[in-house]
């Protein structure tokens, strides 16, 4: 029952219960705790949290190699990481970074939205979309810290964060780069980057496909702070304390104030958000702009 009341996004736990079972039916633990405060310490295959020096500050460290893309089974394994977050009253904030090498998160996984078939791909975005309520209305205080590359689902993740620190190096590059792969930001992409960096140089970094180097991002407001890269996680927990220095309840509110709109636009038209997913995905020119996408990505390497 005190699930239920705290639940904010419909089908949450839906969600999570399906990811239990798809974990338990591919026969892996879904979680294992460790160190001496294994109550708070916990990790998945793709996602390890751990708690902060302070202990009220969780630190997420994402870890799907080779790129943290976002896959369904990283999608699931994260929402149940950060509900358990969010129903242990003793944290408050949560630093999300990337246990990856110069990547923060290649952003939604490809090979879930090429070559699936409808079922598949409903089931895909309902768990994107969750991903992005769930992040977008925390009442935990989200602290990114971007240590590499974070092109459009990556950046989408670290828009929701309160607050974004981004490693000073040639490989940190961020933004919704989706026309450059022949797709669309759906609108609460779009929204998102409105929210941050506002309406003008949106519809400029949306088109084009930008992805802004660390210098660039920071002056168009795609990021608070660029630091050095051994800097990002110090930089971030300094900024949490400046965060967590605020009063819970008015922060909360003031953070619902400024993002439930949003938000509401997409809850009131999942259904039908996922039905345009679908029919879009599935087109013929467009699952052959991913599969050339895709084969580019591969001779990248030869
Ligand atoms: C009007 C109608 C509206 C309807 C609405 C519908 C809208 C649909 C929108 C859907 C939204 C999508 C948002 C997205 O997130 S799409 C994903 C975009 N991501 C990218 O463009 C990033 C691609 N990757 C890279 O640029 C690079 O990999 C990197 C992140 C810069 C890292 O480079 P690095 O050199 O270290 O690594 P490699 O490139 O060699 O990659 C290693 C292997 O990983 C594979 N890979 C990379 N990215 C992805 C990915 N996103 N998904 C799956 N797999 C990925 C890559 O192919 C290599 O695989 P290999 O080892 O098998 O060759």
């Amino acid at each position: 029952m005190a699930l239920a009341v705290r639940m904010r996004v419909p089908c949450r736990a839906l969600l999570c219960a399906g990811a239990q079972l798809r974990g338990a039916a591919l026969g892996r633990p879904e979680w294992a705790a460790g160190g001496g405060d294994g109550a708070r310490r916990f990790a998945s295959l793709r996602v390890l949290v751990e708690p902060g020096a302070e202990g009220r500050v969780a630190v997420m460290k994402l870890k799907n190699p080779p790129v943290n893309s976002l896959s369904l089974d990283f999608l699931t394994e994260f929402l149940i990481s950060l509900e358990k977050l969010e129903n242990d009253k003793a944290f408050r904030g949560v630093v999300i970074t990337s246990d990856c090498p110069n990547v923060f998160s290649a952003g939604l996984d490809l090979r879930e939205m090429y070559g699936r078939n409808p079922g598949h791909y409903a089931e895909y975005w309902k768990a994107v979309q969750e991903l992005w309520l769930r992040l977008y209305l925390s009442n935990l205080v989200l602290v990114a810290a971007i240590n590499g590359s974070c092109p459009a689902g990556g950046c989408l993740m670290a828009l929701t964060s309160d607050v974004r620190i981004l490693s000073d190096s040639p490989k940190s590059v961020i933004g919704l780069n989706e026309t450059l792969l022949g797709i669309v930001a759906p609108f609460w992409f779009k929204d998102t980057l409105v929210n941050t960096i506002g309406h003008r140089a949106s519809e400029r970094a949306l088109q084009l496909g930008l992805l802004f180097p660390p210098a660039e991002a920071l002056q168009v407001g795609l990021v608070d702070h660029v630091v050095p890269e051994d800097q990002v996680q110090s930089m971030a927990l300094s900024v949490m304390a400046h965060w967590l220095a605020i009063p819970d309840h008015a922060r909360q509110l003031t953070k619902a104030m400024m993002r439930k709109a949003t938000a509401d636009r997409l809850i009131k038209q999942r259904e039908a958000d996922i039905q345009n997913f679908v029919s879009f995905i599935s087109r013929d020119s467009i699952q052959k702009s991913l599969q050339i996408y895709l084969e580019k990505l591969k001779q990248k390497k030869g």
